[in-house]
Order: C-alpha cells, then sequence, then structure tokens
C-alpha cells in the first residue's frame, strides 16, 4: 500500500471550546483506498495520546508499519478495497499539525506554553473542518481508540448526522481521577526536568539521551498500559542476564523494559505535546456543554458501537457499560451496542490484541 503524508493549511480560525482561537493551522493527514463516486465510503480512523496519522501502511525504510496496521488494508478487517480511510494528526501533537512547537504566526517564535489549551472537541471540530474541504460531508463510520475513542464520541455528540456508524474503544466519557492521577505524574516529571526550561527548550538537547522528566513519566504511563497479568507473561520475574542480584542497579526485565520503552519515547515525543494532549484528556468530559450525560448522549443518531477490555486498567469497561446503559434507558438500545473483548493484556489490548476484535470490526462495517 502506497502511502503520502497529505497536510491542508487553513487560514479561518478555529474558535476552541476555551474561547481561544488558532489561527492559521495546519493539519497532515494520511488516507488509504479510494473516495468512492457518491463520496459515502469514508472512514475516519482517530488516533490515541502518542499516535499519529500515519495508521497504516509503511515508509520506505520503515522498521515498523502504521500503528493500526494490522487493522486497515486490503482485505482488513477496515478494508481498504471497499472504504476509503483518512486518519488525521490531531492539533496539539508533534507530528505536523499545529501544536505547542507549531510557529506563533505572525511572530516567528514557537507557541510553545502560549498554545492554547486544546480539547478533544476541538480536536475533533478541526477534522470536521478538513472533511468538509475534502467533500466529505458523511462518514460510514469513525473508529478509535483510547484517546481515539474520546474524539470517536464526541463526533457521536456534536455531528449526530456525520457517521452512520461509531465505534469507541477502550474509552470513556469521562476522565476518572485515576487516570487523571497517571497524567499528573508525567506532567509534573516534565515540568520539573531541567531541561524542560520553563517551555523553551531546545528539542536538540535531548536527541540523544532522552529527556528524562517525559521518559519517566511515562514509564508510569506505560505501566497503566499493561496489566498485571500481561507483565507476568512478558516477563516473569526474569533478570537480566548480565546483571547481579545483589548489584544495587541490577534490573528485572520489567524494568529494563520500561527504561527502554521510557527513554525510547522521551527521544521523539515532544514533551509539550504531551503536556497538551494529556490536559485534553483529563478534561474529557462527553457531558461538558450540556446540562447532563443524559442530555448529551441523546443527541446521539449513529449508531454507535462501544468496545472495551476486560483488563483495561485505565478505561475500564464499566465506564463504557455506563454510556450503553443510559443509552438503553432512553429507548435508543437499536442504536447502541457494547461489546467486551475478553482480554487480560490491559488498555492497549487495541493497539495489540487486534484478532480478538477485527472481526467485530468488520461485522460492524459491513
Ligand atoms: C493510536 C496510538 O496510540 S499509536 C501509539 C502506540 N504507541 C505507543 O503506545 C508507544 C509505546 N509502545 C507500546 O506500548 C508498544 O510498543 C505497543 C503497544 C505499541 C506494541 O506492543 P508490542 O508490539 O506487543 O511490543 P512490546 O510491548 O512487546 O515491546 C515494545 C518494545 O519493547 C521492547 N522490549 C520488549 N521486552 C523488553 C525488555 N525486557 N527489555 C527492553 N526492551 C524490551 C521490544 O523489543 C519493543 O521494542 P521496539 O519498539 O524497538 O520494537
Ligand atoms: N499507548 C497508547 C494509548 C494511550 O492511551 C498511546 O500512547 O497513545
Amino acid at each position: 500500500m502506497k502511502i503520502t503524508t497529505k497536510k491542508e493549511t487553513f487560514t479561518n480560525p478555529l474558535y476552541l471550546e476555551s474561547g481561544r482561537i488558532l489561527e492559521p493551522y495546519e493539519l497532515v493527514y494520511e488516507t488509504y483506498g479510494e473516495l468512492n463516486d457518491e463520496k459515502n465510503n469514508a472512514i475516519l480512523v482517530t488516533h490515541a495520546l502518542s499516535g499519529s496519522h500515519h495508521a497504516a501502511g509503511r515508509y520506505e525504510g520503515d522498521r515498523k508499519p502504521g500503528w493500526w496496521d494490522g487493522l486497515i488494508g486490503d482485505g482488513k478487517a477496515i478494508d481498504t478495497t471497499r472504504y476509503f480511510v483518512i486518519c488525521v494528526n490531531v492539533i496539539g501533537s508533534c507530528y505536523g499539525s499545529t501544536g505547542p512547537m507549531s510557529q506563533m504566526y505572525p511572530s516567528e517564535e514557537r507557541y510553545r506554553l502560549k498554545f492554547p489549551v486544546i480539547t478533544v472537541k476541538d480536536m475533533v471540530k478541526a477534522q470536521r473542518i478538513l472533511l468538509s474541504r475534502l467533500g466529505i460531508d458523511r462518514l460510514h463510520a469513525i473508529v478509535g481508540g483510547s484517546m481515539g475513542g474520546m474524539q470517536a464520541l464526541r463526533f457521536a455528540v456534536e455531528f449526530p448526522n456525520f457517521a452512520k456508524h461509531t465505534i469507541a474503544m477502550a474509552a470513556t466519557h469521562a476522565t476518572r481521577p485515576w487516570a487523571i492521577a497517571f497524567n499528573k505524574v508525567v506532567q509534573e516529571a516534565i515540568i520539573k526536568d531541567p531541561k524542560f526550561k520553563k517551555g523553551n527548550y531546545d528539542p536538540e538537547d535531548f536527541k540523544e539521551e532522552g529527556f528524562t522528566g517525559l521518559a519517566v513519566g511515562r514509564m508510569a504511563g506505560h505501566i497503566s498500559y499493561l496489566s498485571p497479568e500481561s507483565m507476568d507473561r512478558k516477563f516473569g520475574r526474569t533478570y537480566v542476564e548480565t546483571d547481579g542480584l545483589f548489584e544495587l542497579f541490577g534490573k528485572f526485565q520489567v524494568e529494563r523494559y520500561l527504561e527502554y520503552n521510557g527513554y525510547g519515547f522521551s527521544k521523539w515525543f515532544d514533551p509539550l505535546s504531551y503536556l497538551y494532549i494529556t490536559k485534553a484528556i483529563n478534561i474529557f468530559d462527553i457531558s461538558r456543554g450540556y446540562d447532563t450525560l443524559d442530555e448529551a448522549l441523546k443527541r446521539i443518531k449513529t449508531d454507535l458501537h462501544l468496545i472495551s477490555f476486560r483488563r483495561d486498567l485505565l478505561f475500564m469497561p464499566e465506564e463504557m457499560k455506563e454510556v450503553k446503559i443510559v443509552m438503553d434507558a432512553q429507548g435508543q438500545s437499536g442504536h447502541v451496542s457494547y461489546y467486551e473483548v475478553d482480554s487480560d493484556y490491559g488498555h492497549d489490548a487495541f493497539l495489540v490484541e487486534l484478532d480478538k476484535f477485527s472481526d467485530y470490526v468488520a461485522d460492524v462495517l459491513r
């Protein structure tokens, strides 16, 4: 599958939920498959915290394909022989769409801490504008996990007739203190790292060794993406062969894993973007702007498919179930389904255990 990164620039202001504006702004995205003449076969895929618009396929020389390559492609659950799939990098991120390290026009400077707080609603609004520009006024489906699931839900509430199907997985309707607490660890670690310099850092300073605050905070986050069972399976109590048990800094494999992933991540992900996106996740509450959760969910016209993962310890199954319960009580049972995937991997099962839910996704889309 040949892929290219596409970019659109918008000169009209994007009015944000906070009352601030973003002007101008850019969105980068990838597409897979062909848009049909009726323009009614488009599927929007929405990404999570550290994801990007690169959801499928491989650029030349890439060691790994896009983050949902197992799900998106010819003959796969999100079948690119039938559907035109689009994935957009959210505003606030660091993969090319406008974010805190973008230029704050007309100044030559980067926004840094002057970047406005953005919300999931703002991310979705920007994507809706992009789709309009591409001539897409109706989607066959929106599919996303984690913060991508939040975007899917937000789309369903704000643009009720826009998508025929909405699949929101591994998400919640309002971020709980439990998840906010994990984000607090990473936020605090970032801002207290001397390299942060009140946001005035030079990204070149941590390309080699990484950014300790982000690395350590990400380790905490990464724990919340797994589960005790998946850690037992991955590592057991195995010790790093070359380390001595009585060496103070000798490591278990799980420690080596967290270091590898934490420091690796901090070499490529931008600390300010991490602050802004975790803020957006923390303040996500689908009922904001409406009197109650009930009022917000009443707006939904799409067929909503909620998927959770049994041992998701970040956004727990009961949080998605609540949406179904409220919609059932509204008499919307015909428009909402709930499926709990029997997985003990943890939150990141939506990225890893695709075989456990890809048939379900394919069935919904058909
Ligand atoms: C929509 C989106 O959110 S996309 C963003 C997804 N990306 C992330 O979440 C970034 C963090 N990454 C991860 O959590 C995982 O890599 C996942 C979820 C993406 C994929 O999981 P898996 O394919 O099962 O990988 P796994 O968790 O086994 O290994 C991850 C890395 O740790 C390495 N690793 C595994 N065990 C160990 C160990 N004991 N010591 C050191 N490193 C280890 C692997 O080699 C792999 O390295 P690589 O990324 O350089 O290939
Ligand atoms: N591990 C994924 C999901 C987090 O919610 C990410 O970093 O984007």
